[in-house]
């Protein structure tokens, strides 16, 4: 099984459940993993025959810097979604890290897999 993936995008959000962090920015990073047969574009050699990483990253940054949400488990649902559902993406392994929001943790967040819905 083939993959694309996207390692440590970081983008700031407003995010969080308590009163000083809807006063901030918080940085965030994205690690997504992303099912796609890359024989296509291999043979081709055509980035319109890719699952074109750049272009969803971008998407993913539009999103989540306007995005306003109090769970990290909210906001993974979503960009899970529009991976899903904006490129046709069968399924992706998202992992949202919230460094720096527990004292003595590089890192804090949740870990998802979804899958489209069979036609
Ligand atoms: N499972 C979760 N636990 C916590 C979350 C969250 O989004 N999901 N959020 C917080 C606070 O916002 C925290 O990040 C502030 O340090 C606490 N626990």
């Amino acid at each position: 099984m083939d993959h694309v993936f996207i390692e440590g995008l970081e983008i700031e959000a407003l995010i969080g459940i308590y009163d000083w962090e809807r006063r901030i920015r918080q940085p965030l990073v994205f690690d997504l993993e992303m099912t796609f047969d890359n024989r296509i574009p291999a043979a081709s050699d055509a980035i319109e025959d890719t699952l074109n990483y750049k272009a969803v990253s971008k998407r993913i940054i539009e999103y989540v810097s306007q995005s306003d949400f109090g769970l990290v488990e909210t906001l993974a649902e979503r960009v899970a979604a529009i991976v899903i559902d904006e490129f046709g993406v069968r399924r992706v392994r998202l992992k949202l890290s919230k460094p720096g929001a527990v004292r003595g943790a590089r890192a804090v967040g949740v870990s998802i897999v979804r899958e489209r819905d069979p036609a």
